[in-house]
């Protein structure tokens, strides 16, 4: 497990980070998200060991990375931000020498390295200097290090970030992969790869946690989560719109003049799981011809929105 323990750092007098503290168990890929400056990187900076915190540590299988730094830093595997790469040595020669830093030596040696390229397919270009390679590969080259020794927890700190669709679907895929057995935290700007990945999330905002919890739940406090978005043939009449509005809130939405249909948006006044059929029910007793209705699931960047500007707005 990866326990974070009332992490926080100041730079020059500010809190970039303010008592943070989460877990993530083995098995569990955890998103971390927050707008720019939110102090994501620096979180993950002191958990890896590479920045010193203010106060509070983080502790890797039980190891506490301030009084034992060797031994938590071996369990880890850490992609930065900046994703650094040699630039004059060829991919090979780069895990090599990361494989011998992290203590390989003879066939092993070889082997790690080997595997890293493998699973983060970059065989192909082994033999090609890092500074001749585009930067969905370099990234791909800092993922491999990150993975050579194996290890059961991973922090990825935007792992997709610069990469093309097929690339990032790629990386997401290995991701997904490795969460099965390994303990990742992973931070990204991208909230649909949240959605696709990881059954958490935990969104900082000005360096305080501000929610934790499934991407699903964070979706139902969106303002808008179970609202319908109905199509009508034709106008609503007056009667029709009166009925509509004891439900909820209505908008009806302008659509060009050249269409007979007509479009409304129902907010619920509070969620109900029987929305659409009431409203189904009430067209039909109307006589109007409804010809689409759509259930909003909730957006979770809307939740990130109103969470992190409450946050800046305080
Ligand atoms: N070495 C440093 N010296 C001074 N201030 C720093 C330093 N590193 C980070 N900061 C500040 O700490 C705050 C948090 O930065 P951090 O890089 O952790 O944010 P982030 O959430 O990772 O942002 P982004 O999404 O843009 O990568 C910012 O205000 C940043 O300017």
């Amino acid at each position: 497990m990866i326990e974070v323990k009332s992490l926080s750092k100041d730079f020059n007098g500010k809190k970039a980070v303010d008592a943070i503290s989460f877990t993530v168990e083995k098995g569990e890929i955890l998103g971390f998200l927050g707008p720019n400056g939110a102090g994501k990187s620096t979180t993950m900076r002191m958990i890896t060991g590479y920045l010193p915190p203010s106060s509070g540590t983080a502790v890797i299988d039980g190891c506490d990375i301030l009084h034992h730094p060797i031994e938590a830093r071996a369990r880890l595997g850490y992609l930065s931000e900046t994703a650094p790469v040699y630039p004059e040595m060829t991919v090979r020669e780069f895990l090599l020498f990361c494989s011998e830093v992290r203590g390989f030596s003879g066939k092993n040696r070889g082997r790690a390295a080997d595997t890293a390229m493998d699973r983060c397919f970059l065989t192909s270009v082994a033999n090609q200097p890092a500074h001749t390679l585009s930067k969905g590969y370099r990234q791909r080259v800092s993922f491999a290090q990150s993975i050579l020794h194996d290890p059961a927890y991973l922090i990825l700190d935007e792992p997709t970030d610069g990469l093309d669709p097929n690339q990032k679907h790629e990386v997401r895929q290995m991701i997904q992969a490795m969460g099965e057995a390994k303990a990742i935290l992973i931070s990204t700007h991208i909230l649909d790869e949240v959605e696709a990945l990881c059954p958490r999330a935990l969104i900082i905002a000005e360096g305080r946690i501000v929610a934790d919890d499934s991407p699903e739940n964070l979706r139902r406090q969106d303002p808008d989560y179970g609202a319908c978005t109905l199509t009508l043939s034709s106008p609503p009449t007056a009667a029709l719109l009166e009925k509509l509005r004891a439900l909820g809130e209505v908008k009806q939405e302008t659509l060009p003049t050249d269409t007979a249909f007509a479009r409304l948006h129902i907010r619920p006044r509070q969620y109900q799981p029987d929305f659409s059929s009431q409203i189904e029910g009430i067209c039909r007793q109307s006589g109007a011809c409804l010809t689409e209705i759509f259930i909003s699931q909730g957006r979770l960047d809307t939740i990130f929105r109103m969470l992190t500007t409450q946050q800046n707005a305080a």
